[in-house]
């Protein structure tokens, strides 16, 4: 079983040369969320976002994902409640997304597969003083899931989606402002399930209290299409590789709970 061996083996993919050993490995991610043997938890506070869209700083492809920086050196932009005991800052958000709509989420409900899949990233800002710092500790970071399904045109994400033709190859960025990630929360964010993870890329560490939400968002195709425009090679790279599939198999539950904040 892969909770009780000492490392687990991360999915051999591509992108990470050969397997990953992870230190423990009981508490990995994504998870497949089995609703009936999610427990109520009356204690669970609606989640209390404030994003500043001053804060907002830069879009990059890192050759895995593309991601939406944030400055995090202020509390202008943060998340408490819901599962919390501390106040996060926001650092930054991202997706992940599959070659068809198909599949693309990292998370599924009862083995339901999303296209697509928002992760926003903070961390525990009352307790450490960088994100890298946060990344090692079991508290230290707090990722909102949101999945994404095929419908109509999400206005708001239209900017971003814009921007995606500037990054297309791996370490391509540039400068995105005045952009307020609350457009991308769906209208529902008091229903949400969570449990202790971790990242789900490299360092794969456990430091994640995941929150994903019951609610999705709708995005069109034509935007979709456009994410699996971008490449996960650079410019240089003679071989050019559509970035699709960039999700993480899903990893042991082993033993945990995940709680509802909903019945
Ligand atoms: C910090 C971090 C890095 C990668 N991914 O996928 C996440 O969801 C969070
Ligand atoms: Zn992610």
């Amino acid at each position: 079983l892969a909770c009780s061996s000492k490392y687990v083996l991360s999915q051999m993919h591509p992108m990470w040369q050969g397997p990953l050993a992870v230190p423990g490995g009981d508490r990995q991610s994504p998870i497949d969320i089995v609703v009936r043997k999610s427990v109520f938890d009356s204690k669970l506070k609606p989640l209390v976002t404030n994003y500043d869209p001053q804060t907002c700083q830069q879009i990059w492809n890192n050759g895995y994902s593309f991601l939406v920086e944030y400055d995090d050196t202020t509390d202008k932009s943060t998340l408490k409640g819901g599962p919390l005991q501390d106040q996060f800052r926001l650092c930054q958000f991202h997706f992940h997304w599959g070659e068809s709509n198909a599949w693309g989420s990292e998370h599924t409900v009862d083995r339901r597969l999303f296209p697509a899949e928002l992760h926003l990233v903070h961390w525990n800002s009352d307790k450490y003083s960088l994100f890298e710092e946060a990344v090692m500790e079991d508290n230290g970071l707090a990722v909102i899931g949101i999945f994404l399904k095929v419908g109509k045109r999400h206005e708001g994400l239209q900017k971003l989606v814009d921007a995606l033709p500037a990054i297309r190859h791996k370490d391509s960025v540039v400068e995105f402002t005045r952009f307020d990630p609350a457009c991308l929360l769906p209208a529902n964010t008091d229903d949400y399930w969570t449990y202790h993870g971790s990242l789900t890329t490299p360092p794969l560490t456990e430091s994640v209290s995941w929150i994903v939400m019951k609610q999705h968002i709708e995005v069109s195709h034509d935007q979709l299409a456009v994410f699996r425009s971008l490449l996960f090679t650079s410019a240089e790279e003679d071989v050019q590789k559509s970035m699709v599939n960039n999700f993480r198999v899903q990893q042991s539950l082993c033993g945990r709970t995940v709680r509802s904040s909903f019945t």
